[in-house]
């Protein structure tokens, strides 16, 4: 599994800290990791959370996990890319719900509200989960990609 991070300034070193821990998972190929690489960058969010999501979008990467101050601003951001689905996951329930009954490719972590080893536990339990496009989820996901494909078309 490929994973993009990324994060502002408020999430950078929780983001370093998801980072080196994705590295070290076997279950892992590759972490692209697009920055901020210091607090002192005050790049706002949306940059990073857009192009973490449309390398997702793009299948250059197979997830991500974002971060900012809240994780809130990271997931509408990513959430505006076509075929994204993103969300902030605090707890592991959430997150495992996200990929179960949500598919999404994303979650985000706010710096300011989860810790290290709470947001690295979640991390790696989020990335045991598969979504069953089998099960019933799966026509309610659908009903969020068909709006979305008739918007896009419908812009074209
Ligand atoms: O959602 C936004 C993030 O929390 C960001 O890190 C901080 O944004 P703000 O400076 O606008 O509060």
């Amino acid at each position: 599994m490929r994973v993009v991070v990324a994060a502002d300034n408020a999430g950078v070193e929780l983001k370093n800290a998801v980072r080196d821990q994705l590295s070290a998972d076997d279950r892992v190929s590759e972490v692209i990791d697009l920055g901020a690489t210091s607090a002192d960058d005050d790049t706002a969010y949306p940059h990073f959370g857009l192009a973490a999501a449309e390398k997702v979008a793009a299948g250059e990467a197979d997830r991500a996990v974002l971060v900012c101050g809240t994780g809130i601003g990271m997931a509408v951001s990513a959430n505006k890319v076509a075929g994204i689905r993103a969300t902030v996951a605090h707890d592991s329930y959430s997150a495992e719900r996200s990929v179960k009954s949500n598919n999404c490719q994303i979650i985000t972590f706010g710096a300011r509200v989860v810790g290290p080893e709470l947001a690295k536990k979640i991390t790696t339990e989020w990335l045991g989960h598969t979504f069953d496009p089998g099960s019933a989820s799966a026509a309610k996901v659908a009903c969020i990609t068909d709006y979305e494909a008739r918007e896009v078309h419908a812009a074209s």
